[in-house]
């Protein structure tokens, strides 16, 4: 578990030991790194994408957040760390992340708090070279010299990326581009990690590398997917968010066995996954 003393975010898995068939509840009891209560909120132009969520996530927790197209999945996580926000404008209810609210007095402190990666690399990685990018973050919060230095080259061991530090990121590949999105988020020591489809465009070996990478953090996770195998691999528990509610929430191969709840909400294993719902079979692999 991340020491939130120091804020490391120090690798505490072994190999690629995903933890897949830890029960759900495993983190029942640890201070929540995530609160949310009631929150609803409607855009600008007036559609309503959620509508009354409720969410606790435990430190140390790895959650996967499933759901169809539209179900709400990028508003809830532009709420995590105050880009949109249940205090203005038609939003409802509260977002707290390891206690504090998430409201405007606390913006950068809730920033350092909850990384999010998002989908494309690109919208994250805009200066000369990796090591620039991934020390922006913190030298934001202040940190300079050797101090700094140290934290940009934990972050980028972290993802595999140390070697890459003095590269442009814009000649790297897309996977290794995805990585370095990571580290500048990992060099922040954020309370929670937030990935947006991490696994999408990846080649199979950039897929299972960044698997292997994220099984290892220690840190708390919250994973937007549509890679349901992905979700099974790395998340013991999982939320469908559906039509801005949450539809369900538990054990993530409990949830992918159930039948009825994925035709309800258009989630499907790929081929080869079916029969996840026998009881006694395995997914392949
Ligand atoms: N800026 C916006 N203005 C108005 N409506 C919006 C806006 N952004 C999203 N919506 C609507 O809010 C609902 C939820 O969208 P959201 O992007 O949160 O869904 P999602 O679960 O992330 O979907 P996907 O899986 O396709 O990324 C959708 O009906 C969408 O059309």
């Amino acid at each position: 578990m991340a020491d939130t003393e120091t804020g490391a975010v120090v690798g505490a898995a072994t190999g690629t030991d995903t933890g897949a068939d830890t029960g759900a509840g495993t983190h029942a009891g640890a201070p929540a790194s995530l609160e949310v209560e009631g929150l609803a909120f409607a855009y600008p132009d007036g559609h309503q994408a959620l509508f009354g969520v409720d969410l606790r996530i435990g430190r140390g927790e790895r959650v996967a957040l499933l759901g169809p197209n539209g179900a709400g999945k990028t508003t809830l996580v532009l709420h995590l760390n105050g880009i949109l926000s249940a205090d203005t404008g038609t939003g409802r209810g509260s977002v707290r992340v390891a206690g504090l609210p998430v409201a405007k007095a606390n913006l950068q402190e809730i920033r350092r708090r909850v990384g999010i990666v998002f989908q494309d690399p690109d919208d994250q990685l805009f200066m000369p070279t990796v090591r620039e990018d991934v020390a922006f973050g913190p030298a934001n919060l202040g940190l300079r010299g050797a101090e700094l230095d140290a934290r940009v080259d934990e972050a980028l061991a972290l993802v595999g990326m140390a070697e890459f530090a003095d590269r442009p990121p814009h000649h790297l590949s897309f996977g290794q581009r995805r990585r370095v999105a990571v580290a500048t988020v990992l060099a922040m020591r954020p309370e929670i990690l937030v990935l947006d489809e991490p696994s999408s465009n990846l080649d199979p070996a950039g897929r299972r590398e960044l698997a292997e990478i994220l099984a290892r953090l220690d840190v708390t996770v919250l994973m937007v997917t549509h890679d349901l195998p992905y979700a099974l691999e790395l998340c013991p528990r999982a939320v469908v968010l559906s039509g801005g509610v949450i539809a369900a929430d538990g054990a993530t191969r409990e949830l992918l066995a159930d039948r009825e709840l994925m035709d309800a909400h258009r989630l499907e294993l790929p081929y080869g996954f079916a029969r996840l719902d026998c009881g006694t079979c395995a997914p392949p692999g």
